[in-house]
Parts: C-alpha cells; structure tokens; sequence
C-alpha cells in the first residue's frame, strides 16, 4: 500500500489523478515458506490479473518480487528512482554479523541471504520466517530468533528509521536482483498509462535493474534462487567549455552465485561504458553486459549450484 501510495503521489505531483485499487495477493495470505515449485509471483500475479481484468490500469510490484518471464500483454512502463539496496540485520543489540553470539537464531526465508550468512558464519542456525515487516518484527520481539534479515528499503519506506539494527555492507550481503526498486506495469496497449508513467521513469534504475534481472534471468534462477546482483551506474564528467569529455558513464554489474549452505561461492564482476547521449541504448548494454558476466559464471558452475538449490 505505501508502494502504491507513493507511485500516485509521483503521478499527482504531474498533475495526474488516481484511485487506489487495494488488492491482496497469495503471498500476503499463505504463510507456509515461498516454494518456487508451487508457485511463482506469489505477490504479483494477483495485481497483473487485475490488469488483464480491467480492474486496475496500473499495477504496482515490487521489483525484487516480479518473475523474469514476460507476458506479452504486460509492460514495465517505470521504474521509478530506486531506495537503497542493502539488507540490514535487525536486531535489539544491533549486532553486525561478526557480533552475532555462537549458533544464534537467524530468521530468514531467503536461500541468498542464508547462503551468505553461513558462508561468513556456518555456525548459525537459520530459520524459516514468514508474514509481513510487522509480524516478523513480532517474532523477534517474542524471542523466537535473535536476529532476522529484512531489506532496509522496505524499513525505510514504513519509516522505521530508528529500528535496532545493523545495515549490512554489500562485501558481506549482496542484494536480490531488484531489490529497492518498483515495477509499474500496465497493459502493453494502453498509450495512455505508457505516456504518463514514462514521466517517472528513471533511466538509471532501469538500466542497473536490467542488468541484474537479466542475470538472473539468463542464470535461470527465479526470486528464490542463492542469486546475489547489485548494479551501479557512475554518470560520467558532464561536458564543460564545450569540450566532451572522455569519461563516459559506465554500469558496474556485481553478481554471486552460492550453495545453500555457503561453503561454495561463484563471484564475479565486470562494467560497460554507457552513451550519456543516448539512455534508450543503456537496455541493451546492460543485457550484453549481464550476458557477459552470467557466461563467465556459468562456465565456473553456477547452474549446478543453482539446481542444487532447487
Ligand atoms: N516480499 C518480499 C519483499 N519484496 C520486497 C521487499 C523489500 C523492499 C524492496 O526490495 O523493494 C521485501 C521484503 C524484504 O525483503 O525484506
């Protein structure tokens, strides 16, 4: 709802006029742990039928929750400036991972982030955890875990700023594909919805986004996958004295593909050079650079671990 609040806020901000839609999906009602092989878009596939149906024009997500595949009459008309991306340790002592006491309780129901804690800490215990920021909150509170992971964007964005707790450098967490940013969908046919919603699209968002779920995506990982991607754009010098400068705007890619139980890790890294002067063709650097690094990891053997995980 606050996702959806501040997407109409953007748009009124442009003088356009909206009503919400509330909806509530699979993934907010079945708390038994996410299993990809049950279901996928389990927060999603809700609110693009309400698309498909007519019942929305608009279709607000979380990009970290949309599955890769397309469906042709769907399009990703924004992304809107992205929330940080780190994940964050909540904890009442708000211990870093080093801090963490031997064998704690670690709630978390994400395959990447426990691959990541056990590879720096294999003593901890982690644990299923499901249910929205405030039940999960819940649950530490009443003892059940010592620590659970949470997206700090997703803390941010309830302002819950001064929640105990430890943000977690990407060296030691590196984010889902997405993470931090929205998906605004509408039907690939509506002119009008594209038009307004191209208004609040930030190029640098999608283009970061683009080369992480494409990595994802080639990999063949789905949201549940031990998949880690974070993308940066660096904007170049801008131009002085009508002299162009040689430093271009480049896309640095970040990707790590772990075992379940992080004692094997696959890393690696690359950047491309981005047309300051042309952000359309950042879509399709930021696949090729993707395709680049999701090659390299695939000839190091990202896949078995991958199905491993399964
Ligand atoms: N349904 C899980 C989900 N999807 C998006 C976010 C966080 C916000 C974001 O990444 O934009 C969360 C919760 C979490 O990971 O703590």
């Amino acid at each position: 709802m606050w996702q959806a609040e501040h997407v109409a806020a953007l748009l009124a901000n442009l003088g356009i006029k909206t009503e919400l839609v509330p909806l509530v999906s699979s993934g907010d009602v079945d708390m038994r742990p996410i299993d990809g092989k049950r279901q996928v878009g389990v927060f999603t596939k809700r609110i693009q039928q309400a698309l498909i149906d007519d019942e929305a024009d608009v279709a607000v997500h979380s990009m970290k929750d949309l599955p890769t595949e397309v469906d042709e009459r769907l399009v990703v008309a924004a992304i809107p400036q992205r929330e940080t991306v780190a994940d964050c340790l909540v904890s009442p002592s708000k211990w870093a991972i080093n801090d963490l006491p031997q064998g704690a309780k670690i709630g978390t129901g994400s395959k990447r982030r426990a691959a990541q804690l056990l590879a720096l800490r294999s003593d901890l215990d982690i644990q299923s955890i499901r249910g929205n920021v405030q039940t999960r909150l819940g649950k530490l509170d009443d003892g059940e875990y010592d620590a659970i992971i949470l997206a700090n964007a997703g803390l941010l964005r309830l302002k819950m700023d001064d929640l105990a707790r430890s943000v977690l450098p990407l060296e030691q967490m590196l984010p889902a594909p997405g993470q931090g940013a929205l998906a605004i969908e509408v039907r690939s046919d509506d002119d009008a919805a594209l038009g307004a919603l191209a208004q609040i699209d930030d190029p640098f968002a999608r283009a970061a986004t683009t080369a992480e779920r494409t990595l994802l995506s080639n990999l063949n990982g789905g949201c549940l996958a031990p998949i880690a991607a974070f993308a940066e754009l660096t904007p170049g010098k801008t131009q002085s004295g009508g002299t162009q400068s040689s430093d271009a705007a480049k896309l640095h890619l970040q990707a790590r593909v772990l075992s379940t139980n992080g004692r094997q890790q696959l890393a690696d890294s690359g950047e491309c050079d981005l047309d300051q002067d042309d952000p359309a063709s950042w879509f399709v650097a930021a696949k090729e650079l993707a395709t680049k690094i999701s090659k390299r990891l695939e000839k190091s053997g990202a896949r078995k671990l991958i199905e491993q995980a399964r």
